[in-house]
């Protein structure tokens, strides 16, 4: 007996994302089956975890495996495991519902590919994104589910064509695990659409995406039955069929298995297994460790940023096992934070099969390995960057962001990741630099490496902070990824020479000037010396400081913090968190050789209390602020007075 059927509307995020898989131009459609049989794999992972656990789970385990049931007048194909299962609840939040996040953002992404008609970055999104389970409606017009979760006596029913709704229903009885029933679409091998019910076919599929699956995935197949009795023959009975159950994979752990058999097909299938990424990885690491600890391990570069990679609650770390054990996916104690993008396999040779998330923080041997995996990985990202450039450009453009925030969180290997790490600089408009190359083109004289943080490489290249620079011919690093502001914090210098902000702190670019340009340079310091005092009294609100500019050449005016001030973007960020901070006054830097500033100065020593003075100071700062890109405290007192001004010129 079964209870009655419910009606659900899918979420909107998946009912949208199902609508472009069911209409998806993917070619690849063959794997879905990976996807089911991985998801079978995982369930029977956790089912084996649950059951070591809870001695009291009352579960089935006896002989965990994946089928593969076909029904070629029905065209169904059922992939069926006797795994973990799932509750009504589950049901409903796993399958009704895409749990990832950035789904969002792909489903606007796909849209706009499919709107555009461009098949390739529709594929593209589709393989970078993953699907699960819903891409059985690539090649299923409706799938039935039935579930019953280990330990659970009642069992689930999930069915739907992929359009808007799902039905559930309550079963009373149902195996312990999942059943996923596709009811085929017709075959179009024109839009690759295979027999699925053809057992050639499902052996071919799975030998080539699942084989290194850790369970059997069995398949039954009919042959003819040779005749062993002469009533056989007489019964005239030549149909007769023998079944005979086939294991199709081959089950071995691919981490164990020597490197130079394994080859880069079956990296690549493995890396789409743990990831549930459909794309090809960027760098596949295989490393073992001997003797007193030991482990092996296979790590995987992707090749593009998970949609979620900068936001909370994603899928972290590496999948842990102990001795061909599967303990726990998403172990994010064998790697820094910082390194979250990196997927695989850790087997631990000596750690207890009870370990628990907690326990692991404080594992000496976690914390060995952890230093032994970031140093490999971080050694392959620097190999990469002098044997395949491009691939390593790759590298740094989807995952550079995180590896800057490796530059603050492990002190350890900042060296290595400075060494590693790329910027934008003004050296080359379309390349990013490396610290060693910069160095390398570093004037005569020049003693800095100098950077400007900010919002966009256009501000920043127009930005009047860095117009003596260029007229020096010195090289400026342009930082514009948020972390950029926290790490130049930290981070004093690279291999011996010091890191400096060209928009904070005094600047002294005329490092080969002599007694004779010092004396002037004190002697006009002394001229302009009244000047400023007044401008620092009318501007006293807005600024904590007014003094003569070495960094500007064509401008008359930048604004520049104290070498310890927090910068404005800074400060912008910290708003946009929530955090409340005291305003941080800057300093206003005057362009002496600009004639607007010589005018001032002469107004100054004709009348020190002309009123024009202070309106002209206030005018300086607000074009100083909006020459950095940045916002005047009062933009209708602004445009008043510049309109006031202007019309006196007329
Ligand atoms: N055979 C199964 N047994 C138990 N739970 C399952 C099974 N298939 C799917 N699930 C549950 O449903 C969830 C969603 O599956 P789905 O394939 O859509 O996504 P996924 O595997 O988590 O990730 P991705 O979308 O990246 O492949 C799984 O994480 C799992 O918890």
């Amino acid at each position: 007996m079964s209870g009655k059927v419910e009606t659900h509307e899918f979420q909107a995020e998946s009912r949208q994302l199902l609508q472009l898989v069911v209409h998806s131009i993917y070619s690849n459609k063959d794997v879905f089956l990976r996807e089911l049989i991985s998801n079978a794999s995982d369930a029977l992972d956790k089912l084996r975890l649950e059951s070591l656990r809870d001695g009291d789970l009352d579960a089935d385990t006896s002989d965990p495996h994946i089928a593969l049931e076909t029904d070629p007048e029905a065209r169904t194909l059922t992939v069926r495991d006797n795994g973990i299962g799932m509750s009504r609840e589950e049901v409903k939040g796993l399958i009704g519902t895409i749990a990832k996040s950035g789904t969002a953002e792909f489903v606007r992404r796909l849209k706009e590919a499919n709107a555009n008609k461009d098949a390739a970055a529709s594929a593209d999104l589709i393989g970078s994104f993953g699907v699960g389970f819903y891409s059985s409606f690539m090649v299923a017009d409706k799938v039935t589910l039935v579930t019953r979760r280990a330990g659970e006596r009642k069992g689930t029913r999930w069915e739907s064509t992929g359009e808007g709704t799902y039905e559930l229903e309550a079963l009373d009885e149902a195996p312990q695990g999942t059943s996923v029933t596709l009811h085929l679409k017709p075959t179009d091998t024109e839009d690759h659409l295979y027999d699925y019910t053809d057992v050639n076919r499902l052996r071919q599929i799975v030998r080539r995406h699942s084989d290194f699956i850790p369970w059997p995935v069995r398949t039954t197949v009919e042959s003819p039955a040779p005749a062993t009795s002469a009533n056989d023959a007489e019964d005239g009975d030549t149909t007769a069929t023998e079944r005979t159950v086939e294991t199709l994979n081959s089950m071995k752990a691919l981490w164990a298995r020597p490197q130079s058999e394994i080859t880069e097909e079956e990296y690549k299938e493995f890396y789409k297994h743990v990831s549930h990424d459909w794309s090809d990885p960027l760098e596949t690491i295989h490393t073992r460790a001997e003797g007193t600890f030991e482990y092996q391990a296979v790590l995987f570069i992707p090749s593009h940023a998970p949609l979620d990679l900068y936001q909370q609650g994603g899928r972290r770390g590496v999948h842990l096992y102990v001795r061909r054990v599967f303990i726990m996916d998403d172990c994010t104690s064998l790697l820094p934070n910082y390194l979250r993008f990196v997927k695989g396999v850790v087997d631990a040779q000596d750690l207890s099969l009870n370990v628990s998330r907690e326990a692991l923080q404080q594992d000496r041997q976690i914390q060995l390995m952890h230093r032994r995996l970031v140093k490999k990985i971080l050694s392959t990202v620097k190999e990469l960057r002098t044997k395949d450039n491009e691939r390593y450009r790759t590298f740094w453009r989807e995952f550079g962001p995180a590896m800057k925030e490796g530059l603050l969180s492990d002190t350890d290997n900042r060296e290595t990741l400075l060494d590693l790490a790329s910027f934008p600089s003004t050296h080359d408009p379309e390349q990013q630099t490396s610290l060693r190359d910069y160095v390398s083109r570093m004037k005569d004289g020049q003693e800095h490496v100098y950077y400007l943080t900010g919002e966009s490489r256009a501000r920043l290249e127009n930005s009047p902070h860095i117009e003596a620079f260029r007229a020096k011919g010195y090289e400026v690093l342009l930082l514009t990824d948020p972390v950029d502001e926290v790490w130049v914090e930290q981070v004093r210098e690279f291999d011996g020479t010091p890191l400096r902000s060209i928009a904070k702190g005094q600047v002294d670019l005329d490092g080969d000037a002599d007694d004779k340009d010092r004396a002037e340079e004190k002697q006009r310091a002394d001229d302009f010396e009244p000047l400023l005092a007044r401008l620092r009294d009318a501007l006293s609100d807005d600024v904590k400081d007014v003094r003569l500019s070495s960094r500007l050449t064509t401008s008359p005016a930048c604004v520049v913090g104290d070498a310890h001030d927090i910068t404005p973007n800074l400060e912008k960020m910290y708003r946009a968190m929530g955090q409340e901070l005291p305003p941080v006054k800057r300093i206003l830097e005057l362009n002496p050789d600009h004639p607007l500033v010589a005018r001032l100065k002469d107004t100054h020593a004709a009348d020190a209390e002309d009123p024009a003075l202070a309106e002209t100071a206030e005018l300086l700062h607000g074009m100083a602020l909006l020459a950095e890109g940045g916002e005047l405290a009062d933009p209708t007192r602004f445009t008043r007075l510049l309109a006031d001004r202007l019309a006196t010129t007329l």
